[in-house]
C-alpha cells in the first residue's frame, strides 16, 4: 500500500494502468536511510520506468548501496558524487546527466542535532542550516530554471514532522526543516505558474529507523553538558535521551516504508508518513494560538510521564503482536 503511494508520488500510476517515458530521477544522501532505499526501490521498477541517479558525497560510502542495487546497478542505477553544501559538486553532478535533464528531484540529504543550545558551537548549529535548508536552495538553483524551461518537473523534498511542529532538545533542526516549508510554501505558488499544478511535494516523516537515529543518539550521549545548568543537562539526559531509543521503538518506521509513500501522482502539498505521529502534529492546527501543543507536550514529558511510557509500550507491543510494522502511510482510498 506504501508502494502504491510512492508511486503515485513520482508521478507513476499503479502496474500496468500508464506507459510512461523513463524518467530521470536524481536523490541526495543515498550512502544510507530513506534515500537509498528510494533509490533502489525506484531502480528495480518491475516496469523499468526511472532512471536513478543517487547521489552522496562521499563515493567511499558506496557499498551499501550498490550491494542493495544488485542488477540494477550500471543499468537503471548510476551513482554519483554530490555534496549539498557545495555549489561545484552539484554543478558537476547535472551537468555529467545527459542534457541535464532531471524529471524527478528527490532532496533527501540532511542531518539532525540534539541537545541544549548552550552545549552547541555557532558553527555545527550553521552546517545544520547549511546541509538541510541551503542543500536543498543550492539544488533549486542548479535544477529549476531547466524545468521552468521545460515546464516539466517534479521536485520531492524531504522535510519532517518537525517541519510543522518543533520538538524538545531539537531546536536548530526543526528550525532548519521550518525554513524548508516556510521556503517551499513561497515557491509552490510561481511552480503552480509554470508547471500548471502543483509538482513540488513535501514529505513529512516522523520518526524513521536510519543511520539518522544512531548518529544523532551517539553524539547526544557524548555530548559535553558542563555547559549547561544542572536542570537542562539533567532534563536532557534523564527525560529526552531516556525515552529516545523507545519513541523510535514504539513509533518509528523504516526506511523502506517511507520510500515506498514518496511517490504518487497529483501528490498532495504536504504528507506526513506516519499515523501514529499525527495526533501530536494535529494539535497544532487545533489550536491557531499555539499554547496547545506546547501545554500536551509539557505535561507529557513532565507530568504524565508514566502514562507517555506505557502508551509507548502498549503501541509497541501491538506492533510486535501484529508481527509488522502498522502501515502507518496508508492513503486515504
Ligand atoms: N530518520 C528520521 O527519523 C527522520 C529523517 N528525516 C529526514 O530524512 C532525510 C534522510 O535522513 P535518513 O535517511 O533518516 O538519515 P541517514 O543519516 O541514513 O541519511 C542521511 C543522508 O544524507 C547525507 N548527507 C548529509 N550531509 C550531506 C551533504 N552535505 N551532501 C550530501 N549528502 C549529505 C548522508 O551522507 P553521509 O553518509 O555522508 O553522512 C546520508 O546519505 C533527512 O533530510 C532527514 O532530516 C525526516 C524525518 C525523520
Ligand atoms: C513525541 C514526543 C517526544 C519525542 C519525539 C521525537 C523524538 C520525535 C522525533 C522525530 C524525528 C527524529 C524527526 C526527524 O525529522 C518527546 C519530546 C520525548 C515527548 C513529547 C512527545
Amino acid at each position: 500500500m506504501l508502494a502504491y503511494f510512492l508511486c503515485y508520488c513520482l508521478g507513476v500510476l499503479p502496474k500496468g494502468t500508464k506507459r510512461m517515458a523513463r524518467r530521470n530521477v536524481l536523490i541526495t544522501g543515498c550512502s544510507s536511510g530513506i534515500g537509498l532505499a528510494l533509490a533502489v526501490k525506484l531502480a528495480k521498477d518491475e516496469q523499468k520506468r526511472f532512471k536513478v541517479y543517487a547521489t552522496m558525497r562521499n563515493l567511499a560510502k558506496k557499498q551499501p548501496l550498490e550491494e542493495a542495487a544488485g542488477h540494477s546497478l550500471g543499468k537503471t542505477l548510476e551513482i554519483k558524487q554530490l555534496d549539498v553544501c557545495d555549489e561545484q559538486s552539484i554543478k558537476t553532478c547535472v551537468n555529467s546527466i545527459p542534457d541535464r535533464r532531471i524529471d524527478v528531484l528527490v532532496s533527501n540529504a540532511g542531518m539532525g542535532l540534539i541537545g541544549p543550545i548552550e552545549c552547541q558551537t555557532i558553527e555545527e548549529m550553521k552546517t545544520v542550516m547549511d546541509t538541510n535548508f541551503f542543500g536543498l536552495v543550492r539544488l533549486l538553483k542548479e535544477i529549476l530554471p531547466d524545468m521552468k524551461r521545460r515546464k516539466s518537473g517534479h521536485i520531492v523534498i524531504i522535510s519532517s514532522v518537525m517541519g510543522i511542529q518543533g520538538i524538545l532538545f531539537n531546536d536548530v533542526y526543526a528550525a532548519s526543516k521550518f525554513a524548508v516549508e516556510g521556503f517551499c510554501e513561497s515557491l509552490a505558488i510561481q511552480l503552480t505558474f509554470f508547471f500548471f499544478f502543483n509538482r513540488l511535494s513535501l514529505i513529512e516523516p516522523g520518526p524513521v529507523v536510519t543511520e539518522f537515529e544512531r548518529k544523532v543518539f551517539e553524539d547526544g550521549m557524548k555530548m559535553d553538558l558542563s555547559a549547561a545548568d544542572e536542570e537542562t543537562a539533567e532534563m536532557f539526559t534523564n527525560i529526552y535521551l531516556k525515552n529516545y531509543k523507545q519513541i523510535f521503538q514504539s513509533l518509528g518506521q523504516s526506511a523502506e516504508d517511507v520510500a515506498e509513500i514518496i511517490l504518487a501522482e497529483n501528490p498532495p502539498f504536504r504528507h506526513q508518513t506516519n499515523t501514529l505521529y499525527t495526533p501530536m502534529t494535529t494539535l497544532k492546527y487545533a489550536d491557531p494560538n499555539g499554547d496547545l501543543p506546547i501545554d500536551i507536550f509539557y505535561k507529557m514529558v513532565f507530568q504524565h510521564d508514566k502514562i507517555f511510557s506505557a502508551s509507548l509500550n502498549f503501541i509497541k507491543l501491538l506492533r510486535w503482536r501484529s508481527r509488522k510494522s502498522f502501515d502507518l502511510g496508508k492513503p486515504s482510498q
